[in-house]
């Protein structure tokens, strides 16, 4: 008999903590520290019903988020999470919530929004709720970032820390383990946050700190086994980055060569790319790999078009293309093998953001981008071909991935690899595509890239590439006119990739790639620096 796949996943094996998401920008946060701490955790919605749960959290957190308790249509949670008779910690509108709920009356509007640094004043109180400030001492730093406040303690809790302007910064029901906290344990600024939330999920919870990647990774392959079964073939589009490399080697461990990767040359990747994945993922990793020769396509279907979107569309729908007419030639190829068989199984490098951003409890945000660069995939071949989707990263964060990739025997130059948008340089060219173009793009890149690596800065930079504006600048290279591109370099530091900051070169060492770059690209007239942060700029140009 075939045991449910689900036994594998990771809430059924190891302690973890559940995170009820009230919509505040850092809940993601909380589920990272905790993880750090070696305590699984995991996200959902406030609206939840506690009834569909099919597994038991250790504790449970209630977020931050945007509106206020009082207000009307305001998110709350399902009263049955007091019944599970397990820890909760509450977090600003979360600690809201809990005292909300006791009394309405208890939570008001403040004179001020208070939003920054506050101390917090530790007290003493004697009894089980001095826990959730074990060993902090007596005053700690902390950050908030709040308009509503507690201003009535709730009845059944004691005040266990205070700030000038909040009263009741900490709370605790004096016999449950109920706990609020005004402040922001999950931020930076709070510098004992992570010792808060370990003193809640492994002394209050009693959560074992044993999540650890190595079980992960065995786990994964169990459950990939018994989903796939022992004919289906699995599809998988690789980039050769990060996500999809580190996908695909779980599906090779798990099914070998059932797993059929393709990497498509969209005329757009950078300098040497395609060889290089062949080689890593076919020749050391030991994966299917076909490479399937796209670029005049793309490049055709690109030609004349400078909207962003239109060109991410354009490029997304061309990858459909594409793997529709490999899974009919896979196959077609399988047949009289010993590994005949259907096609399945699409998988797809989703990871947690990806999936917190559908699952978590935001208005509608505007869209700037459109990244799903085999977006519609699902839909159109899930419905033709009856294909599902197999995610085998969707609970893990970029870290994690990474450290699978090398726990995988990925070498470190490809773990540690700057992410590459799958429209690839397309979206870095300002206005449109053309051969040309692409080609001195890439050259550029690859120059700058190059000189990142050498100067031993690669790791201190999250992502940088060279990009091109189609307006032309005049030159003067050795008494001649030169009426040629203009490269833009970019280079930023971010840890979430939704915020960024610009990385701070030397002047020297620009001035250095710039003339590299003038000398060893033709067509090229001038190199400039995006001094741009993100906000208000986006990472890629367009
Ligand atoms: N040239 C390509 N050929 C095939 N699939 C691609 C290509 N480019 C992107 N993809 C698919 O789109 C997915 C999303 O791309 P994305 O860049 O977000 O992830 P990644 O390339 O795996 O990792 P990284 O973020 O490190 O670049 C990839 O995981 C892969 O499945
Ligand atoms: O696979 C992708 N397809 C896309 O269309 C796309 N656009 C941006 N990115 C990557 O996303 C991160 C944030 O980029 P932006 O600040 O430009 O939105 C950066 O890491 C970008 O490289 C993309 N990735
Ligand atoms: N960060 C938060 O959770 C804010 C909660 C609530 N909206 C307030 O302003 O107090
Ligand atoms: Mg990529």
């Amino acid at each position: 008999m075939v045991a449910n796949p689900d036994s594998e996943l990771p809430h059924n094996n190891f302690d973890t903590i559940l995170v009820l998401d009230f919509g505040s920008q850092t809940s993601h946060l909380i589920l990272r520290r905790l993880r750090s701490l070696g305590v699984f955790a995991e996200l959902l919605p406030c609206t939840t019903k506690i009834a569909e749960l099919t597994w038991k959290p250790k504790g449970i957190v209630f977020s931050g988020g945007p509106s206020s308790v009082y207000d009307e249509g305001s998110p709350h949670v399902d009263p049955a999470v007091f019944d599970l008779n397990v820890p909760i910690l509450g977090i600003c509108y979360g600690c809201q919530e809990i005292a909300w709920r006791i009394d309405s009356k208890n939570v008001a509007r403040g004179k001020a929004r208070e939003y920054g640094h506050a101390d917090v004043k530790i007290t003493k109180v004697n009894s089980h709720v001095d826990r959730l400030f074990a060993g902090l001492g007596e005053e700690v730093p902390v950050f908030m970032s709040h308009f509503d406040k507690l201003v009535t303690l709730p009845t059944g809790f004691v005040v266990i820390g205070a700030t000038k302007n909040s009263e009741f910064a900490g709370i605790a029901h004096e016999e449950k383990p109920i706990f609020g906290v005004q402040f922001h344990p999950e931020l930076e600024h709070t510098p004992c946050g992570t010792d808060i939330l370990r003193n809640f999920s492994v002394e209050i919870c009693g959560a074992q700190p044993s999540w650890k990647m190595g079980d992960f990774v065995q786990l994964e392959i169990t459950r990939i086994r018994e989903l796939v079964g022992d004919k289906a073939l699995v599809l998988g589009a690789v980039s050769g980055g990060v996500d999809s490399t580190v996908g695909a080697a779980l599906m090779k461990e798990a099914i070998g060569n059932r797993f059929k990767a393709i990497l498509v040359d969209n005329g757009c990747m950078r300098l040497n790319e395609c060889e290089q994945v062949k080689e890593t993922l076919g020749e050391h990793l030991g994966i299917d790999l076909t490479v399937v020769d796209a670029a005049e396509l793309f490049l055709g279907r690109l030609a004349g078009v400078t909207d962003p979107e239109k060109k991410r569309k354009i490029i997304g729908s061309t990858f459909i293309d594409l793997f529709e007419q490999e899974a009919i030639r896979i196959e077609k190829e399988a047949e009289n093998t010993p590994n005949s068989g259907k096609v399945e199984w699409f998988l797809q490098g989703t990871l947690y953001p990806d999936v917190i951003e559908s699952l978590s409890f935001r208005g509608p945000s505007a869209t700037i981008k459109t990244h799903h660069n085999v977006g519609g995939l699902p839909e159109r071949m899930m419905n033709g071909q009856g294909l599902r989707l197999i995610e085998p990263l969707r609970l893990l964060f970029k870290d994690e991935v990474r450290a699978i990739g090398r726990q995988l025997g990925i070498h470190e130059s490809l773990v540690n690899r700057h992410p590459f948008p799958g429209p690839g340089i397309a979206i870095r060219i300002l206005g449109d595509v053309t051969k040309e173009r692409v080609e001195i793009a890439r050259q550029a890149d690859n120059i700058f890239i190059t000189m990142i690596k050498e100067a031993g800065l690669y790791d201190q930079i999250s992502q940088a590439f060279a990009g091109l504006d189609t307006n032309r600048s005049v030159g003067v290279f050795g008494d001649q006119r030169v009426w040629g591109y203009i490269i833009i370099l970019r280079a930023v530091q971010t840890k979430d990739f939704m915020s960024a900051e610009v990385f701070n070169f030397d002047n020297a060492f620009l001035a250095k790639v710039s003339r590299a770059i003038c000398n060893q690209v033709e067509g090229v007239a001038r190199v400039v620096y995006d001094l741009t942060s993100k906000p208000p700029g986006t990472i890629e140009l367009e």
